[in-house]
């Protein structure tokens, strides 16, 4: 068990999908939602310089694919590449400001995200999707726009999730004391990444997503459930 003994955290860096948000709405809402309109968007946002710059980063990614079979390939496959993220999160934009999407957060995650905010909790996201999804995930919510919880929002910019070297980016760039973050995540590889960079860490087990509760970390089933195991406010 690793963790033991450490002080309480002044920073809680934290997953969105199986975290904050059934694994369930990521991949049967989002996913779908981006592969059915991404081929329109490519045609309607053609000069959209994210659009332009994701499609050269895919062709430069994959040499000799074509484009769009390379973004089908890579959504078969649930690959965290920055080129796809950035083009899904410009399909789901459309479905939010049209009312079609909207983040079922899970309910013990806005209060407890509220109460670790009022103690002077800094909040920080870090996730696979692009900045401004992740920006939308939380701007559009059952429970209205709840971005101005967070003072960051980190993406595939500072490397991949599996990566100690990421986190390392990542409290670097924000000034943060590696030992006072705490990182949430569903993901035990994420957890190991992080930890090996000198973060606390708690998976978050949910049992609506099935994750399997791993030995060698701290375990909740909720927010409040961490809360209680790293000394931070429970939330209502
Ligand atoms: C920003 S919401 C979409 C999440 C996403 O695209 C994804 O691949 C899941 O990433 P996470 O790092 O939150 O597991
Ligand atoms: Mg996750």
């Amino acid at each position: 068990m690793q963790n033991t003994g450490s002080n309480t955290p002044r920073v809680v860096l934290l997953d969105i999908e199986g975290t904050t948000l059934p694994v369930a709405f990521v991949h049967k809402v989002l996913f779908p939602y981006a592969r059915t309109h991404l081929p329109a968007l490519l045609v309607q946002q053609s000069d959209n310089p994210v659009v332009r710059q994701a499609l050269a980063e895919t062709a430069q990614l994959a040499p000799g694919v074509p484009v769009a079979e390379q973004l089908e390939r890579w959504m078969d496959a649930d690959a965290k590449v920055a080129p796809l993220k950035s083009l899904q999160g410009l399909c789901w934009e459309q479905g939010y400001r049209q009312g079609e999407l909207v983040a079922d957060l899970y309910a013990d995650v806005v209060p407890a995200l509220r109460a670790w905010k009022a103690e002077g909790i800094t909040l920080a996201v870090y996730s696979s999707g692009s900045e401004a999804a992740q920006k939308l995930i939380y701007g559009y919510t059952e429970q209205g726009d709840v971005t101005p919880l967070f003072s960051a929002f980190f993406d595939l910019k500072m490397g991949g999730k599996r990566e100690a070297a990421s986190y390392s980016a990542i409290v670097g760039k924000a000034g943060w004391n590696p030992a006072d973050v705490l990182f949430l995540s569903d993901v035990v590889a994420e957890l190991a990444a992080a930890a090996q960079a000198g973060l606390q860490v708690c998976q978050i087990a949910r049992p609506q997503d099935g994750t399997v509760a791993d030995a060698d970390y701290r375990v909740a089933a909720s927010l409040p459930e961490a809360a209680h195991l790293f000394g931070l406010p429970e939330g209502a």
